[in-house]
């Protein structure tokens, strides 16, 4: 089993703050929450100080995600690990640490090219979280919800997450892809009974340090509706309509963020049983719904 707990936070570096704001607190619905970096936005969903913090940066990037650990011994076993796979994880520094509001943590890129965090102990913010539309978002033990990463070296990527770090395999969907290519598969993994905190894209010209989308769970069908119904007033490019995933049985749209991915809305995501799961291929990527516009 992994020490690696959940989906702890995932920071982001985006060029035009502006937008984010009315995008994250005006649209989507996030709580604004607080933190020691000034120009940051905290995007809060639960009793932590933002589950994903947008800093102002020079290009639109994913600074780091940052995976949750129980306590300092599994985060000295996960480094151990890391070295051990020939990489070189860094703690972070006091004033990182601080920063981020946890109690420790290291950092190094995955194979892959994304920048990972690995930490313990974050620190809690007790206030209120004022979502503006009522969103109440899924967190707890599940994490914040997923990541769909790119990566050129599919089967790499996913070696490393599952043998080093222990991600379990949730199943795959094979994508289409002329036969010289083989069999191109994207493939989830999980770490507790979310059905998968990770995606892994095999895109060989996505650019890393780079996200396809983030995913954040609601308690109720009614909050995605009306955050879709948001969207559209707003005019944003709706990526993927309504639908339901076959395999985590959740009911999502996916809506262009200003960074350039997306961010996938859902609720009513299955939780899995371990003493009675296998990872399987599903065929199909919905039941239902699910139209890619991919025009822009
Ligand atoms: C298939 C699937 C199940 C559960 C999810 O949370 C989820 O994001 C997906 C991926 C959806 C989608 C796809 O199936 C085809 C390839 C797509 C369009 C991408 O390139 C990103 C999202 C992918
Ligand atoms: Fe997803």
């Amino acid at each position: 089993m992994t020490d690696i707990s959940s989906l702890g936070y995932v920071r982001i570096r985006a060029t035009d703050m502006d937008a984010w704001r009315k995008f994250a607190f005006e649209t989507i619905g996030f709580a604004e929450g607080s933190g020691p970096e000034e120009d940051a936005l905290y995007l809060r969903v639960d009793e932590r100080i933002g589950r994903i913090v947008v800093l102002p940066g020079d290009v639109d990037r994913v600074e780091a995600v940052g995976w949750e650990v129980r306590d300092h011994l599994g985060l000295q076993r996960v480094q151990a690990a890391v070295e051990a796979a020939g990489l070189a994880p860094k703690p972070l520094t006091l004033e990182e640490a601080d920063t981020r509001r946890v109690e420790a943590g290291i950092t190094f890129e995955a194979p892959g090219g994304t920048p990972l965090e690995i930490f313990h102990g974050p620190a809690l913010d007790h206030s209120p979280v004022a979502t503006r539309f009522g969103n109440r978002f899924v967190t707890g033990a599940l994490g914040l919800g997923h990541v769909v990463v790119p990566v050129s070296d599919l089967d790499e990527a996913y070696r490393f997450y599952a043998e080093t770090l222990g991600f379990l395999p949730r199943g795959a969907f094979r994508l289409p892809a002329p036969p010289e290519y083989g069999p191109v598969r994207l493939r989830f993994m999980g770490v507790n009974a979310r059905h998968h905190s990770l995606a892994l894209l095999p895109s060989p010209d996505l650019k890393s340090p780079a996200l396809v989308h983030i995913m954040v769970e609601c308690e109720t069908l009614d909050e995605v509706g009306r955050a879709l119904d948001r969207v559209m007033e707003g005019g944003y490019h709706v990526s993927s309509t309504l639908g339901r995933h076959t395999n985590d049985k959740m009911v999502s749209f996916y809506v262009r963020t200003p960074g350039g991915w997306d961010l996938e809305v859902g609720c009513a995501g299955m939780l899995v049983d371990e003493s009675a799961y296998s990872a399987e291929e599903i065929t199909a990527d919905s039941y239902w719904g699910h139209k890619w516009d991919f025009s822009s």
